[in-house]
């Protein structure tokens, strides 16, 4: 029976946090209790993403009447709205938080008068990857958990503006061909799988580690032609392989699930970016600093990869507004680090291998 063994010789979610707890013998178990919560909300967003078309929740949200658009100006699916739904009926009610923000609320969320409000933050990206769902790609939930204000007055804007250093605690929900929860709790990173029939997260991935070196990048090269120049040497570099400066061939992935490039790092290393660009100069950057770079950010650094702007660690960035964009860069050590140099060194003003330099196939 596959179940077995997971029943006897693995930890489920629950223990391994009540282990965890041990080292803080003055908490209160609140902080437990929420990642609880976090992880059913995950669990019954994973059965719907599941169902698919059987379930009706393929396709964009509010279709009949146009469609709805987030704060991001982006289209919301059918499971972006109900994933958020899902995450804040799972966790409101318990006392445990002051707030929320996400990726599909324009402001931040004030716990209703009839809850008692505790003292964490909840940021999260309910379900990234969104163009993934109708194509049947894996999905995932991003969270981010911060200390919130005492008062228990409503929460503002400010109360998120924490670098990433100062969270608590950080994970995602991968909802691919099985179900993962993946967790920081500031102790190293581990990794969690649903077992289907326990309905239970068991410790699958005990202390990950991202391997330093890597051959293996991920990036949106449709976008090659608004990229920064250390952004574009590093990928000329990389495509130049093993006849290259750096003398080795690389491979190269993009699944347009942010949470599933960096689950896959997790497991066997490779660097992600998601540079600024000139595209549109009104956004530094597609990706989000709360609830995607920060978490993600912390997972990587807690597993001994490294996440950065390109000119900076991502953790000592200090957020100016909630849906804040920001360019990432994340995954093995000496390659997002090599990354950084590039971006420290003066630059040059063409690549001069092949794909982009002066005359190739591209150019004239
Ligand atoms: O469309 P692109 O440029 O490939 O961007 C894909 C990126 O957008 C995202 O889907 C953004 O997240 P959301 O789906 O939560 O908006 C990332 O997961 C992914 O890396
Ligand atoms: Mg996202
Ligand atoms: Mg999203």
């Amino acid at each position: 029976m596959p179940h077995t063994k997971s029943v006897t010789h693995r930890s489920t979610l629950t223990q391994f946090l009540i282990e965890e707890r041990r080292r803080f013998p003055d908490a209160s178990g609140d902080f437990n209790a929420l990642i609880l919560d976090v992880a059913i909300a995950c669990k019954a967003i994973a059965r719907a993403v599941a169902f698919g078309e059987l379930g009706g929740v393929m396709g964009n949200h509010d279709a009949e009447s146009g469609g709805s658009i987030n704060v991001q100006g982006e289209t919301q699916k059918k499971l972006d709205v109900l994933s958020n739904q899902v995450f804040i009926q799972r966790t409101e009610w318990a006392g445990h938080l002051a707030g929320m923000a996400s990726e599909e609320m324009d402001l931040p969320y004030q716990i209703p008068a009839q809850y008692p409000r505790g003292k964490y933050l909840l940021v999260f990206d309910p379900l990234d990857g969104s163009s993934n769902i109708d194509v049947n790609v894996s999905v995932g939930s991003i969270f981010s958990i911060l200390r919130g204000p005492d008062s228990g007055a409503d929460v503002c804007e400010a109360d998120f503006m924490q670098s990433g250093a100062k969270q608590v605690a950080a994970g995602y929900a991968l909802y691919g061909p099985t179900t993962m929860l993946v967790l920081s709790v500031g102790n190293g990173v581990n990794g969690f799988t649903l077992d289907p029939n326990l309905g239970e997260f068991m410790l699958t991935h005990p202390k990950l580690q991202i391997p330093e070196d890597t051959q293996e990048f991920a990036i949106n090269a449709s976008n090659s032609r608004f990229w920064e120049a250390p952004v574009k040497r590093y990928v000329d570099e990389c495509l130049a392989g093993k006849t290259g400066p750096r003398a080795k061939d690389f491979n190269m992935r993009w699944i347009a699930s942010m949470v599933a490039e960096a689950h896959r790092i997790l497991m066997r290393g490779g660097v992600f970016l998601y540079p600024r660009d000139t595209k549109d100069t009104s956004k530094p950057g597609r990706l989000r600093l709360l609830y995607e770079a920060n978490p993600i950010g912390m997972l990587m650094e807690q597993a001994g990869g490294r996440a950065s702007t390109g000119e900076m660690p991502m953790m000592g960035v200090q957020p100016t507004s909630l849906h804040q964009r920001i360019g990432l860069v994340f995954g093995s050590k000496n390659e997002v680090e090599r990354i950084e140099r590039y971006h420290a060194e003066p630059q040059q003003k063409e690549s001069n291998t092949p794909l982009f330099a002066e005359r190739s196939l591209f150019r004239d």
